[in-house]
């Protein structure tokens, strides 16, 4: 398994973001779904290594993130998008996916053709000298992508990266998605429930910091069936009717309390 995760919790202010999670994930594409505020964005920080838990266990690649020397040698073999990736707008698009590399402690020999690859596979190989400031947000979405892979990583987070991306590019961007989970373990955020039918082998949803229900897109679309949950899809009915039951079964937070 690429990511052990037991128990994970994390606190932000007043506010328990994720309240004991318990997931394991091997190759493939997991898509993480879930309502504003259920708690992805915290917890593909604390599996980034750039968030630490409250409480709880991670392991990733084998490894444990909160020693020193395991975590250098986790990020050398992550790629990650966070859901606002700063940049320079005085960068070209090549000259921010190096730096990356760079950052990622890519042998120095390696980088110009890894960078060259990652431009190309994300759609942009004719803006690799374009300046960032020149592009639009879905062209910038596509180079947080570009830095997330270049390494070639064994563990790959994204958040949102569909976010901006026109109906096209989400369609060669999904085949990129079955194409990276095919070697490497791919745990992608997303709102887009469409994403996750055509492009993902797992799901995970969460809700409140819990996961509520962890599966194959195929057993979130059987949950949906003969009910009257909303939704235009069998997916989206089968997301809107495990939340449903969430509530039901008083895995609501505000609602356990006495
Ligand atoms: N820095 C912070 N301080 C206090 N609370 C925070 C902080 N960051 C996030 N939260 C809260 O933690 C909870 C989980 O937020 P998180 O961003 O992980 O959810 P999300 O599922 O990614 O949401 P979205 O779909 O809107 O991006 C939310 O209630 C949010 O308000």
């Amino acid at each position: 398994m690429n990511v052990e995760i037991t128990d994970l919790t994390r606190r932000l202010g007043r506010t328990q973001a994720v309240a004991g999670v318990t997931l394991a994930a091997g190759p493939g594409v997991v898509g993480l779904l879930g309502p504003n505020g259920a708690g992805k964005t915290s917890l593909l920080r604390m599996l980034a290594t750039v968030l630490p838990p409250s409480s709880g266990r991670i392991r990733l690649l084998g490894l444990d993130p909160g020693d020193h020397r395991e975590r250098r040698r986790i990020r050398r073999r992550l790629g990650y998008l966070p859901q606002h990736l700063g940049y320079y707008p005085g960068f070209t698009v090549v000259e921010f996916v190096e730096y990356f590399a760079l950052l990622k402690e890519m042998p120095a020999a390696a980088v110009p053709r890894a960078v060259a690859a990652a431009v190309e596979r994300v759609g942009l190989g004719g803006q690799a000298r374009a300046k960032l400031r020149t592009l639009s947000g879905g062209m910038l979405r596509r180079v947080g992508i570009a830095q997330a892979i270049v390494n070639e990583p064994d563990l790959i987070l994204l958040d949102e990266p569909t976010a901006g991306l026109d109906p096209e590019q989400r369609v060669s961007f999904r085949a990129l998605l079955r194409d990276l989970g095919g070697t490497g373990t791919v745990i992608v955020s997303t709102h887009l429930v469409e994403d996750v039918g055509a492009a993902c082998t797992d799901v995970a949803l969460l809700r409140q910091g819990k996961l509520v229900f962890r599966g194959t897109p195929g057993e979130l679309t059987a949950r949906g069936e003969g009910t009257d949950a909303a939704g235009d899809a069998p997916l989206e009915r089968g997301y809107s009717a495990v939340l449903a039951s969430a509530v039901q079964a008083g895995t609501d937070p505000a609602q356990a309390r006495p």
